[in-house]
């Protein structure tokens, strides 16, 4: 089977035909789900952190092309305070500028009542609240205790219930803080609980620095899924130290069937120093559809995307496959 994978990828390397999709006849491993989903990240966690400004229309073309590509559900922007995170401080004209496609989830970040006021000022049908596990990390990147950081969710998730807006959850450093080390599974657990409890439809757990290994994220996972349905979570892999692959995959063995990227491999938090991007789009896409598991989303068309974005912000693409093939 490998053998008929490589021989394919010779072929058609480094024309961009190298989606070797697999049927589920061909995969040699028939456990695998039909379909995954994958929640691009890149408009928010890949553009927050740029020193650059990135304009606005280049943003909304971001997003465009994506959708164009077969993302479902994009993570568009952060209504957060421009003096805290400037590089989202055109939230509003981002999502005023969308011209939406009506099966797609665009989904803004919110901290707080007043970003979800933001939000609801220009039609945003999707929030994302966000939490830590790490005490210091919440303070740092949300000026809040964990506990105050409930209490914020809380108010939020009440008013997008009365407003008819979803809320998914994240829970950030999951496997480990910049200021704290090593995190308790259990905390993880206890978090993503009280954001399922509370209503969110979907909780992402994010290894915000990139230090997870299919070791630490079967703890963690081994943990949540105690407390909370496996198909109600996500995962959300920086790639720091090259092992969101490895982890992701563990997840889909332990049931996950949501993945978060970032085309290109983008991003970052401004408040987690080193920590690099999510992992590729492209890179996700190419090994699902290389174990015969179906996303929606076009390798040729991310694969471009992310040649566009990088050009736009005059940045090399963090991802193999976009490395891998030339654009078109
Ligand atoms: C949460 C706050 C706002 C608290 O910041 P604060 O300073 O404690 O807020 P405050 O309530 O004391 O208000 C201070 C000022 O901020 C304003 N303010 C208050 N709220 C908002 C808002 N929503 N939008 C716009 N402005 C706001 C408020 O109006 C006031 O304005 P002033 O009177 O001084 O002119 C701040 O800490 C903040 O914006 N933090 C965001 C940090 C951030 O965006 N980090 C990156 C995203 S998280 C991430 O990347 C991790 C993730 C999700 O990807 C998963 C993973 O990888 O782990």
């Amino acid at each position: 089977m490998l053998d008929v994978l490589y021989k394919t990828a010779a072929n058609v390397l480094p024309s961009l035909k190298a989606d070797i999709t697999v049927t589920k006849q061909d995969s040699c491993i028939r456990n695998w789900p039909n379909f995954v989903k994958v929640v691009e990240v890149g408009p928010r966690d890949g553009l927050q952190n740029e020193p650059k400004n990135v304009p606005t229309n280049v943003k909304v073309d971001l997003i465009n092309r994506l959708v164009d590509a077969g993302v479902r559900d994009v993570e568009t922007t952060s209504f957060v305070s421009a003096k805290w995170v400037p590089q989202m401080g055109d939230n509003k004209e981002v999502m005023r500028s969308l011209q939406k496609v009506p099966d797609v989830n665009y989904v803004a970040l919110v901290p707080n009542v007043k970003g979800l006021e933001s939000a609801e000022a220009v039609q945003t049908e999707t929030i994302a609240l966000f939490l830590a596990a790490s005490e210091s990390f919440s303070k740092k990147n949300t000026n809040c205790s964990i506990d105050e950081s409930m209490e914020r969710a809380s108010a939020v998730l009440e008013r997008a219930r009365k407003a008819g807006i979803r809320v998914r959850g994240y829970v950030s450093c999951v496997c480990g803080c910049p200021y704290e080390g090593k995190i308790d599974p259990q905390k993880v657990a206890q978090i993503s609980k009280f954001l399922y409890d509370e209503g969110c439809y979907e909780i992402s757990l994010g290894d915000t620095i990139g230090v997870g290994t299919p070791g630490t994220i079967a703890a963690v996972l081994a943990e949540v899924t105690k407390l909370v349905p496996a198909e109600k979570i996500a995962l959300h892999c920086h790639n720091t130290y090259g092992q969101a692959l490895p982890n992701i995959l563990i997840g889909l063995q332990m049931g996950v069937r949501v993945f978060d990227s970032s085309v290109g491999g983008l991003g970052g938090c401004p408040y987690a120093q080193g920590a690099s991007g999510n992992v590729a789009t492209e890179d996700l896409v190419y090994m699902l559809h290389g174990m015969g598991i179906q996303t929606g989303i076009d390798l040729n068309k991310i694969v471009n995307t992310a040649h566009f974005i990088c050009s736009a912000i005059g940045k090399d693409p963090q991802s193999n496959v976009t490395r891998a093939l030339p654009r078109v």
